[in-house]
């Protein structure tokens, strides 16, 4: 566990990086350190791996605290990760990873084979092992650069921003594998980043810094999200907190419609009367055909020969409401359909059932 007890750093020039910081990064988890620029974020995280020593405070490691160990000794138990990997750039990639191992005393072939190992580890292909970095692509570089910060196992990994200097679709990529990759390593890693986004999609705990180097506030994404503490975090959470806090509630929260599906044996004529304007068809299995609009019914006939307009499902058992939502902008109806995991219609949900799920889990404070 990284504790932060009291933790001040000021600068020469008087600067005040860091304002009486205390905080608890447990063992095993992600914590997140997000802000905006100048809040104090790298200079916190740095202040672990003794980069920079605090002013005033302490901060321990299991207990321990950091200044009272020397610096090679600490790092040796401490991965760090940088913005634009930090490669070395006259070393093959496969020794770039292995320079811990290396510095550790390791037998070249052993140190050798852990780099390969990590190496897929991180979804890299082998064949780019015997490359340098400037022949990698920017996401690639990344990825050898969580390698080598994991190479002599260390307990803490600090990662201080990064994706940022990737483009958006390999940065998702990026951090569904940091996610996988935690979920088998189980190392304590503090995060910093400015994306909001980020730090709720991958945090198990936020910490939110104001300018100043003040800890505006500590939690789970869940409780950041839908109870802010003030109106700084409210203001940086933004405007669309709302639809970000969708991904942390169950698809089982939702209420469902039973009454909007029906089989696509059903008579036309019946359906023209009602009010909703449209209904979701579904096969004799009951898996969703799509949606017929109830104003273009024709008279007679089954709802087998009706045109039908696209649709989005979401698995209440597997996926979040933010799926749901996702899936309701598919359906021109504005809802999503419901389905099992073998695929089979449970129900509708329209948005008023989202947006009440919504105010029912977060206590009712969405604005
Ligand atoms: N060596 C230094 N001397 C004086 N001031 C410094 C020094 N390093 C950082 N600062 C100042 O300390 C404050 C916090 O800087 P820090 O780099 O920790 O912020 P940050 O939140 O990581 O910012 P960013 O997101 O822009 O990287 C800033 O006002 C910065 O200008």
């Amino acid at each position: 566990m990284i504790t932060f007890d009291e933790v001040t750093k000021r600068y020469a020039d008087g600067t005040v990086a860091v304002d009486r910081l205390t905080l608890e990064a447990p063992t095993g988890e992600i914590t997140v350190f997000v802000g905006p620029s100048g809040c104090g974020k790298t200079t916190s995280l740095r202040m672990i791996n003794r980069m920079i020593d605090p002013s005033e405070g302490r901060v321990l490691l299991d207990g321990v605290d950091v200044t009272t160990i020397d610096p090679p000794t600490l790092r040796r138990g401490i991965g760090y990760v940088i913005q634009q990997a930090g490669l070395f750039p006259h070393r093959k990639i496969v020794d770039n990873v292995a320079t811990v191992p290396y510095l550790l005393g390791w037998d070249k072939k052993k140190a050798r084979d852990r780099a390969m190992e990590l190496l897929e580890r991180v979804g890299l292909d082998l064949k780019l092992a015997g490359r340098y970095p400037f022949q990698l692509s920017g996401g690639q570089q990344q990825r050898v650069g969580v390698a080598r910060a994991l190479a002599a196992d260390p307990p803490v990994l600090l990662m201080d921003e990064p994706f940022s200097a990737v483009d958006p679709v390999v940065r998702t990529s990026l951090q569904e594998e940091l996610l996988r990759l935690q979920a088998e390593l189980n190392k304590t890693i503090v995060f910093v980043t400015h994306d909001i986004d980020e730090a709720v999609k991958l945090g198990d705990r936020v910490a939110v810094l104001r300018v100043g180097g003040h800890l505006a506030q500590l939690d789970d994404p869940a409780t950041l999200l839908s109870r802010p503490a003030d109106d700084f975090v409210r203001e940086f959470l933004g405007r669309d907190r709302g639809i970000r806090r969708l991904s942390f509630v169950s698809g089982h929260e939702v209420g469902l419609r039973a009454d909007l599906t029906v089989p696509v044996s059903t008579e036309t004529a019946g359906l023209r009367d009602t009010a909703e304007p449209w209904l979701a068809v579904l096969d004799e299995d009951g898996r969703p055909l799509g949606w017929a609009r109830t104003d273009d019914l024709p008279a007679s006939g089954t709802l087998a020969g009706v045109p039908l307009a696209p649709y989005g499902t979401f698995d209440r058992g597997r996926d979040s409401l933010r799926a749901a939502l996702d899936a309701t902008l598919l359906s021109p109806s504005g809802c999503a359909i419901a389905v099992d995991d073998a695929g089979r219609a449970e129900g509708v949900v329209t948005r008023e059932a989202l947006s009440e799920a919504l105010d029912r889990v977060a206590g009712g404070a969405h604005a």
